[in-house]
This record gives C-alpha cells, sequence and structure tokens, in this order.
C-alpha cells in the first residue's frame, strides 16, 4: 500500500543535536553554580525550592501527562515522605540517610494503598478523590499531637558526609539536583521502554491495552506509586532543607500548585515539569517582593495577579511553556532514530490449516429487554476468511466483542482451538494469540506510528520497569522495534513510521491498528470495519495483504460494510440480523439467500 506522506517530528523519538546537548549541559551546569557562588541566600534557597518542586512535579507528568490521572494530592504524599523523616529522625534518633529509604517506602506503601481505590475512579471522580483524600492526609498532620500538631516537627538534624555537615543550604542544595538528576534519567529510560510505551498507550483506552495483554490496573497503580514516591522524596528533601516540618506546605493550595506546575511546563515533557516548578517559584517569589515595594495596596493583590499570569500562560501555550520555549531556541533538536535490529521476535506456528478455531454456540447478550445477539452458532476454521456481516445494529461488533473477552455472554459458549474460553477477559484472550483492530480507532494521537505498532509486541517481550530504567532491555526493544517496522512494511506505513500518529487520515490509522495487531503475531485477526475512509488503490492493497497473510496460515475474521470488499476476499460468511443468524456460508450462497436479498442487500443484488 502506498499513502502520501505527512510531517514526520514527534518529541518521543527526537534526540537533542550536539549543540543543542552542549547548550542545554553547559546552562544546567551554570544554574547549579551560581546558586553557590551567590552572595545572596535567596538564590540558593529559591534554586532549591525549585529541584524539590521539580520531583513532585516530574511524578504528575508520570500520572497525569503521561497516565492521564489528574491528582491534587500530590503535596500530602510529599507530607508522608516529610513527617516519616522527621518521626524517625527526631523520635526514633535514625539517621537523615537511613529516613530516605523509610520515607520511599512509606510514601510507596501509602500511595499503594490509597491508589487501589483512586486508580477505580474515572471522569470527574478520579480528581475529586485526590482532594478527598489530600484534605483527610492535610487535617490528619495537622490534627495529631504525636506530629506536633499544626506548629510541626522542628530541630530535625542536618544529614552529614563523613565529618562535613551539610547544615548549610548551599552544601545541600547539590545533593537535591543529584536526586533531580538521577530522576530525570530513570523517568526519561522509563518512557523509553516496554512498560513505559504501554503505559503511554494508557490514553488509547482500557481496551486497547487490555486487548494487547496488558494490566491496567496494575500499570495505573504502578504510575500512582512511582508519582507518590518521587512525591515522597520530595517531602525527605523539604525535611532535611528545612529541618523542620509543618502541615501547611502539605495542604490542598500546594497540591493544586504542584499541578499547574506540571501543566505549565508541558504536562507529558520531563524537562516542561522542572520548567514549570522555575517558573512558578520564581514568579510566585518575585510578585511576593515585587509587588508589596510598587505599592501596599499592590501587596494584598499578589495572589491574584500570581493567578492572572498563570492562566494567561495556560491559554497562550496550552501544550506547555517548555515546548514553546525550545521551538523558539536559535538551535534546533534533529531527529534521529533508534536502534532497529536485524531480526525481529520470535514467532510461533500457525495451527493446521482447516482446524476448527473458533466455535461459537447458542452465542447470546441480552441489553435488558434488548437481545444484542440472539442464539448465534458459527464454526471459523483456521487459514480461512470469515466476514460477518449485516445491517447497522444487526450485533456484528458486539459478537467480535463477546469473542474477544470485551463483552460477556449471558448464554452460550465460546470455544477456541477445542478450549472453552467463553467469558475468559481479553488479556487472556490476547494471550491465545488473537489480535483485533476496533471499529473506533484506538491508537494514542501524540505517540508515534512505530511506538503504537509496537505496543501490539507487549506479549512476546518480557523486560520490566528495572531494565526498563537502568537500561538493561536495548536488545529486546531493537528486536520489538523490528518487528514493528515489519509490521508496517508488511501494511505499507513503513514510511510512516516516525511520524506522530494523530497526524494520518482515518483510513491509515486503520491500517497502522492492523500492523499493532500484526506485531502480535496472532492466530485469529480481528477487523472491525478496517476498509472505512480507505481509497480505492488503499482497499486493493489491503485485499492483498489479508489474502497474503491468510496464505501464510492466519485466519481472519472481518466485519465490513463494503460488499463488494467482503464479497471479493472472503471464504465464508456470516449473516446476521437483529442479532439472529440468518445465512452461514461461501460467499455466492450468501449471495442468493432469499433471506439476505430481503434483509440485507434489499434484491437488488
Ligand atoms: N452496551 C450496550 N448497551 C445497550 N445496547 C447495546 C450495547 N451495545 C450494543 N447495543 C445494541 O445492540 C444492538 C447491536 O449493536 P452492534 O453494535 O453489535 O451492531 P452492529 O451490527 O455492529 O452495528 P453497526 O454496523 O452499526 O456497527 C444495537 O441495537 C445496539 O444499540
Amino acid at each position: 500500500m502506498t499513502i502520501a506522506t505527512t510531517k514526520s517530528t514527534h518529541p518521543a523519538t527526537q534526540r537533542l543535536t550536539i549543540h543543542f546537548r552542549v547548550s542545554l549541559i553547559a546552562f544546567a551546569l551554570l544554574a547549579l553554580i551560581v546558586p553557590l557562588i551567590s552572595p545572596s541566600g535567596t538564590v540558593v534557597m529559591m534554586a532549591s525550592a525549585i529541584g524539590i518542586a521539580s520531583l513532585v512535579s516530574i511524578g504528575l507528568v508520570v500520572l497525569t501527562g503521561v497516565g492521564g490521572m489528574t491528582s491534587f494530592g500530590q503535596a500530602a504524599l510529599m507530607g508522608i515522605g516529610a513527617y516519616t523523616t522527621a518521626v524517625l529522625c527526631l523520635k526514633f534518633g535514625w539517621s537523615p540517610w537511613l529516613c530516605l529509604p523509610a520515607a520511599i517506602l512509606a510514601t510507596g506503601a501509602a500511595s499503594a494503598a490509597i491508589g487501589l481505590f483512586t486508580i477505580r475512579l474515572s471522569g470527574h471522580f478520579l480528581p475529586l478523590g485526590t482532594i478527598a483524600w489530600a484534605l483527610s492526609l492535610y487535617y490528619l498532620f495537622g490534627a495529631s499531637e504525636f506530629l506536633g500538631g499544626y506548629g510541626g516537627l522542628s530541630g530535625i538534624p542536618a544529614p552529614w558526609i563523613g565529618s562535613y555537615s551539610l547544615e548549610d543550604p548551599r552544601m545541600f542544595y547539590p545533593v537535591i539536583w543529584l536526586i533531580v538528576a538521577v530522576v530525570v534519567v530513570l523517568t526519561l529510560n522509563l518512557f523509553d521502554s516496554r512498560v513505559g510505551r504501554i503505559i503511554r498507550s494508557l490514553r488509547a483506552g482500557r481496551t486497547a491495552v487490555e486487548s494487547f495483554g496488558a494490566n491496567t490496573q496494575q500499570l495505573k497503580l504502578f504510575v500512582f506509586v512511582y508519582a507518590g514516591v518521587l512525591a515522597g522524596t520530595a517531602g525527605w528533601l523539604m525535611a532535611m532543607f528545612t529541618r523542620s516540618v509543618s502541615a501547611s506546605p502539605f495542604g490542598l493550595n500546594a497540591g493544586i500548585e504542584y499541578l499547574l506546575m506540571a501543566v505549565i511546563g508541558g504536562a507529558g515533557n520531563v524537562f516542561g515539569a522542572i520548567f514549570g516548578a522555575g517558573l512558578v517559584v520564581v514568579l510566585r517569589n518575585y510578585l511576593q517582593d515585587l509587588l508589596p515595594f510598587l505599592s501596599p495596596a499592590a501587596g494584598n493583590a499578589t495572589i491574584i495577579v500570581f493567578g492572572a499570569i498563570l492562566v494567561l500562560l495556560l491559554m497562550k501555550m496550552p501544550q506547555g511553556v517548555w515546548g514553546a520555549v525550545v521551538r523558539r531556541m536559535p538551535f534546533r533538536t534533529v531527529k534521529s532514530h533508534p536502534d532497529i535490529a536485524d531480526v525481529g521476535l520470535e514467532r510461533q506456528p500457525m495451527p493446521p490449516a482447516g482446524a476448527d478455531l473458533l466455535r461459537v454456540k447458542g452465542l447470546e447478550r441480552r441489553y435488558g429487554g434488548l437481545i444484542a445477539v440472539n442464539n448465534v452458532d458459527f464454526t471459523i476454521r483456521a487459514g480461512a476468511i470469515t466476514g460477518l456481516i449485516g445491517p447497522n445494529g444487526a450485533g456484528k461488533s458486539t459478537t467480535f466483542n463477546l469473542t474477544t473477552g470485551h463483552v460477556r455472554p449471558t448464554a452460550g459458549k465460546v470455544f477456541f482451538l477445542g478450549g472453552d474460553v467463553t467469558g475468559i477477559t481479553p488479556r487472556e484472550v490476547a494471550g491465545k494469540r488473537v489480535a483485533r483492530s476496533f471499529q473506533h480507532v484506538k491508537l494514542v494521537p501524540d505517540m508515534n506510528v512505530l511506538d503504537n505498532v509496537a505496543v501490539g509486541a507487549h506479549l512476546r517481550s518480557r523486560k520490566g520497569v528495572c531494565s526498563g530504567m537502568l537500561r538493561l532491555d536495548r536488545h529486546e526493544e531493537a528486536r520489538i522495534r523490528a518487528e514493528a517496522m515489519a509490521a508496517l512494511q508488511r501494511v505499507g506505513l513503513a514510511d510512516k513510521a516516525w511520524v506522530e500518529t494523530g497526524t494520518l487520515a482515518l483510513g491509515q490509522m486503520r491500517i497502522v491498528e492492523i500492523a499493532r495487531a500484526l506485531c502480535m503475531d496472532p492466530v485469529l485477526l480481528l477487523l472491525d470495519e478496517p476498509a472505512a475512509g480507505l481509497r480505492h488503490h488503499e482497499k486493493r492493497a489491503l485485499l492483498t495483504l489479508l489474502r497474503e497473510l491468510a496464505a501464510g496460515g492466519m485466519t481472519i475474521l472481518i466485519v465490513e460494510h463494503d460488499m463488494g470488499f467482503v464479497m471479493e476476499l472472503t471464504d465464508h460468511l456470516v449473516v446476521l440480523n437483529f442479532g439472529v443468524r440468518i445465512a452461514d456460508g461461501t460467499p455466492a450462497e450468501v449471495r442468493s439467500n432469499p433471506a439476505v436479498l430481503a434483509a440485507y442487500l434489499g434484491g437488488g443484488e
């Protein structure tokens, strides 16, 4: 298939030019050194506050910008890290350094416990849920005698290295930014890994992610705990830096401010999170100093001016300030692509041609009084191309969803290679090498095409979070990319591999979904209206591709409204009308079936 080219850039596939890298490192070093040599203590205090806030903000990039879960409660989780540190140091005499893993563990455990119920919420209930527990934690911190009430706990000892105490903020400042640097590297590595890719795919929706064998609840919980642990680490840093802890920095206001930092910086970008943190901290501090200086009355309006500037920034740069700043820099980022191996992933054998692959018996799905699928029987043989056709509302998509585990039948059985698979989950179905495309495309628009396709190989690869973060997954990643590239070559979209998926035409996106399904090395490929939106020559190319796949042993079940396409492509047709199977046979038999002519083809054939 040949489809016209479109613009070809995406941040995930971009690598910084040497020029840009050197400039960035020089700028970072300058930013790090200036506060250390500045005669004013304010600069180092502010730069430290930015570093601490950056950690919370990076967590929010992962949680909200990438994972799609909005949280107003990260300041409260930061409070757990800070209070754990204060209590262990002051009441149990722990070393400040030992308090760091303790703060991480405590925040990780608290995030897991809170996350278990929070991630089940959807829509506006999710942010509302985070507000609820953020307020509860804030009042708990303030009301607890053990935690020093609203006055908090003070006198936390400073950490030390050998005989050097890090009591002076200038001494502790590098520790803050060293931790930020480590977190930036680990988070960028995570995004560029197998698990990171599937986390980035969460925005394609649960249905899509589970269809490729990933556990969305587990992924969301991981993301929630990751963001919580970063907030907890920031809490430790804050306790060490200010050497006292009280409830006020962990209230809802602070939670909103951290979310603003992430969004203003650019909610999906790690550097944007740091930039946003810097912007908000600096703006707040300078307004606090500047406005009362201009007029005592203006001092009262600080918070209003602060809010107005942030709203303006959000209006002018909805994608975040970082992206807008980088675009205006004199040096440009250029695209260089990650490694692609010479060979893809291992392939499994196909079942023998003609074997009973999928058998549906008495399948039924009721929605209240409506019977969407009514006592339907059919069998699909290995290596055949079967069409499921019928007028709008006939029950085709429901039948599809019943066989892929997305909808549970109210009666009847589904057998796959002789085994009863009735009611199994989409993830279990994916484990049986059943891949699908969707009637309403489910891709991540701001991820490049290759990454979207590589999601299909999730179950064929193994590397986990730690391997990804530590870059021990490069060999497997290169093979996954080779597999995704081969699938794209197969469907004729290899030239779009690095293109942002959202820039493709709808018909091309449907083809990308087929490539993603092929990446799963499927035994059975289910396609829901794959030809919709394709031009004539693209349909011809799709027809050739599907025939080739079937010739290679793949079994295909297709729902399609284009009758010419279906009649030419399929070996076998099942016709539904009002949820009932009205015909089952070869295209020639179906074409002359009176019930079909009456119900679907309108007698015109
Ligand atoms: N979740 C649901 N709740 C209630 N009714 C549903 C649900 N899903 C499907 N239906 C109904 O079941 C019937 C069959 O729908 P289905 O989407 O399976 O038909 P279809 O043949 O795929 O139609 P189309 O070609 O328009 O996509 C329709 O009447 C539809 O309104």
